[in-house]
């Protein structure tokens, strides 16, 4: 068995996994066992020592190591083990009540500890998703052994009663798992709510105090969650930076999207970030990039040799991005109104997809190395073209005794609002290996299903001997490989072959990894997965200032352009398929969508 360099804790990376029998399948699982967080050594890696002054630390004493660490500016650091003097110079000093946590854990000197803030912990992000991701990592035994999580927010709360709130909405994924409460109630008792304005130095100071409370003189390691809405994320960053971030350890931020609404305010954003951080502290999530098979892709691609040699316009006719909710925006209608399907679905998810599924092979799995590749397919895509855009919004739609609301139903969305809930759109990359290809892109909310695919469209065989068996009708014969990020994860192919029996009748097929019955374990949750990366500085999954800038430039001025024309949107009945107006701009680039028709 070989594998892989771990590049993460808690997982171990297993290349070659045996054939299907039921016992091998245990050795598999066994295999692919998360390591326990406390034995992974990398976890527990001090911040490199590379030291520079940081002409804009807000700390005119320290100085910032790479990882976003700092330390007192009183030594000139040379090398790891006078890096780790220091640290221990200022653990001697801490006062011996202080040998003992919050938790009541022994202190020792030599070790670290995590403690993840949520900003935003009363908002509806940090109760759906982040702390049961943060517990589903507890529960894997992912969490460091020192952690402490607070939730942060104006909310008046009790500890107890943040723990009562997230008590609500965590559960073990698997019914029935062993333990679930008893671990549940551990992770609990590691929850600890503080009040406060996000604009207020003074209550993160207060903050600050608490948190040192907990870490007991050990190194301290800062992760803080920004959910919280956009137009605060700047003075809640200056205050964490100002007042609450670490003095022996990292100190990093997860920035929750929208980054901006055009290339302007992303970069106005990014510019005020980087008064307070590095880029290196600044973990702007995506959290499609989180999700299983959104990371596979590229595992898919460069560790099998039948995919990659056809990875070009060679023999790939076009490639389709498909996100699909049967939902509208209720509940989030006012975020929604001022930034549209476009900005919302297009800019960040299906781009980001598209860059790792068109992006050149990496010099390494290095997260700069990605993303430095990433960068380069982004740049070299054309700009989209107002023709090449077509806009929906759903409408009011009555079935049975059920009427659904249209988008401008909802109260807090203007009557007369444009918003798009529906694009689609083609977008081309002008370099060798992709030029001429469309990439089509399709996101809308309120229609028929939930789903979301990749859908890559081979060529037709040149000269094929069977063309006849399939009419006139080529691209039924044309191989389709389809990667269904959700629900219900697969990765098929649809082949050709004969019917058996003595005559010579073709018929289509799939040769289908479908993950369910592939793998007895269950999928994680991408937060899960982005949360772990944040905590173990693994920036891979994260979009780059750079990235980010070229991804706007892609798209802002189509969306300046829909804006300034008042562009009025194709209306589609909730829980259609969405205006027929994709299907022009996809046959004006001779493509059918994959997502219709009677086999999909
Ligand atoms: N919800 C989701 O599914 C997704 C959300 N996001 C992003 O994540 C972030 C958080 O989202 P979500 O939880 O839905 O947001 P919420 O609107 O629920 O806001 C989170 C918390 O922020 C505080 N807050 C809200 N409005 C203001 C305001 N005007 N001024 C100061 N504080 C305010 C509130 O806490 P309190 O009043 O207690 O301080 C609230 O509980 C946002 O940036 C959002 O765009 C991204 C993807 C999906
Ligand atoms: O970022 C967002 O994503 C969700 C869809 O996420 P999923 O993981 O449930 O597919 C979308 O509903 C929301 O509008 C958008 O802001």
């Amino acid at each position: 068995m070989a594998a892989l360099s771990s590049s993460a804790g808690c997982r171990s990376y297993v290349t070659q996994l045996p054939s299907s029998s039921s016992s091998s399948d245990e050795t598999a699982r066994r295999r692919n066992q998360r390591i326990p967080f406390s034995s992974n050594p990398r976890i527990f890696h001090h911040a490199k020592v590379s030291c520079q002054l940081n002409p804009r630390s807000s700390h005119p004493n320290v100085l910032r190591m790479q990882d976003g660490a700092v330390a007192p500016a009183m030594t000139t650091f040379e090398s790891e083990s006078s890096s780790n003097k220091l640290k221990e110079s200022l653990l001697q000093t801490a006062p011996p009540e202080e040998r003992k946590d919050a938790a009541g854990f022994d202190v020792n000197q030599n070790e670290s500890t995590v403690t993840i803030t949520v900003l935003g912990a009363s908002g509806d992000l940090a109760k759906k998703k982040i702390f049961p991701a943060l517990f589903a990592l507890y529960y894997e035994d992912c969490l460091p052994k020192h952690f402490t999580i607070f939730g942060f927010a104006r909310t008046k709360m009790t500890h107890a009663e943040l723990r009562t709130m997230i008590s609500k909405t965590l559960t073990c994924r698997i019914d029935k798992r062993e333990n679930c409460d008893k671990k549940m109630d551990k992770f609990l008792d590691r929850c600890f709510y503080h009040s406060g304005q996000y604009d207020s130095q003074e209550d993160f100071a207060e903050l600050n105090r608490k948190m040192r409370e907990h870490e007991g003189g050990r190194v301290s390691n800062r992760l803080f969650y920004l959910s919280i809405p956009p137009n605060i994320f700047t003075e809640a960053v200056r205050c964490a930076s100002q007042s609450a971030s670490s003095v022996n350890g990292w100190t990093r931020v997860i920035v929750e999207k929208p980054f901006g609404r055009d290339s302007e305010s992303s970069a106005a954003l990014t510019k005020t970030l980087k008064q307070y951080l590095l880029e290196d502290q600044i973990f702007r999530i995506d959290h499609y990039l989180g999700k299983e098979l959104v990371e596979n892709l590229s595992i898919m691609r460069f560790s099998n040799l039948i995919f990659e040699p056809l990875w070009s316009r060679q023999y790939i006719r076009n490639v389709q991005l498909i996100f699909s909710e049967d939902f509208g925006t209720e509940g989030r209608g006012g975020y929604f109104d001022n930034y549209g399907i476009i900005r919302d679905i297009m800019q960040n998810h299906l781009l980001q997809i598209l860059a790792l599924f068109a992006m050149e092979t990496p010099v390494s799995l290095d997260a700069e190395d990605i993303r430095n590749e990433k960068v380069k397919v982004l740049r070299s895509m054309r700009p989209l073209s107002l023709e090449d855009v077509v806009i929906g919004q759903y409408k009011s739609h009555t079935k049975g005794r059920t009427t659904y609301p249209g988008y401008t139903d909802d109260t807090t969305v203007p009557k007369d609002s444009l918003t798009p809930t529906f694009a689609a759109a083609a977008l081309f990359i002008d370099n060798a290996r992709w030029d001429g290809v469309p990439f089509l892109m399709k996101a809308g909310k309120a229609l028929h299903n939930k789903i979301a695919e990749i859908r890559v469209q081979f060529r037709h065989v040149p000269g094929n001997l069977y063309n006849r068996n399939f009419g006139t009708d080529l691209d039924r014969a044309t191989n389709e490989l389809v990667i269904r990020v959700q629900p219900d994860e697969a990765i098929y192919l649809k082949i050709n072959n004969k019917i058996p029996g003595l005559g010579m009748r073709l018929d289509r097929s799939y040769l289908n990894l479908h993950y369910a019955a592939r793998y007895s374990k269950e999928i994680p949750d991408a937060y899960e997965r982005l949360l772990l990366d944040a905590i173990e500085g693994e920036r891979r999954l994260f979009i780059r200032s750079d990235e980010l800038n070229a991804a706007w430039s892609l798209f802002t001025p189509v969306l300046k352009e829909l804006e300034k024309k008042k562009i009025i949107p194709e209306y589609y009945p909730y829980g259609s398929r969405g205006p027929v107006g994709a299907h022009y701009l996809a046959a004006r680039y001779n493509v059918r969508w994959g997502d219709i028709g009677s086999e999909q």
